[in-house]
């Protein structure tokens, strides 16, 4: 877990955040022990910003990997970071509700937490069986 949040803190160094100046990292474990790094990476037109949490997860599944064993997240905040929504929905896709994720400050103030408590009663694609 340690590690995991020791990869995220150096993953954050990799952030492009020219307009927020808020530097995200981000870590993810896949089932195989292969480590994704994520940062956030913000754009001129602002609303095209990509989270660290979804850059990890999107270049874990372009690699082929659909099966994640932990997340790890790290920024600069009072309390242990929180992922927005539209992460928490994509981490919903990928990773199995029990799963656990660590959210983390500068002061390593930790929360351990799941996905199902990050998005409890969330869409997925169960929800659209047999069709
Ligand atoms: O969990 C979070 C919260 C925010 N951000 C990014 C988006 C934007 O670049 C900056 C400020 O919202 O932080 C993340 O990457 N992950
Ligand atoms: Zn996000």
């Amino acid at each position: 877990m340690n590690d995991l949040i020791q990869k995220a803190f150096e993953a954050r160094k990799k952030a492009y955040v020219p307009y927020s100046k808020f530097p995200v990292g981000a870590a993810l474990i896949a089932e195989d022990g292969t480590v994704f790094l994520g940062c956030n990476i913000e754009n001129a037109s602002y609303g095209l910003t990509n989270c660290a949490e979804r850059t990890a997860i999107f270049k874990a599944v372009s690699e082929g990997h659909t099966k994640f064993k932990g997340l790890a997240v790290i920024a600069d905040t009072p309390g242990p970071v929180s992922p927005c929504g539209a992460c928490r929905q994509v981490i919903a896709e990928f990773c199995e509700p029990d799963m656990k994720v660590w959210l983390t400050n500068l002061n390593r103030e930790v929360t351990e937490t799941t996905v199902t408590e990050l998005l409890p009663g969330s869409f997925r694609k169960e929800d659209m069986d047999e069709r």
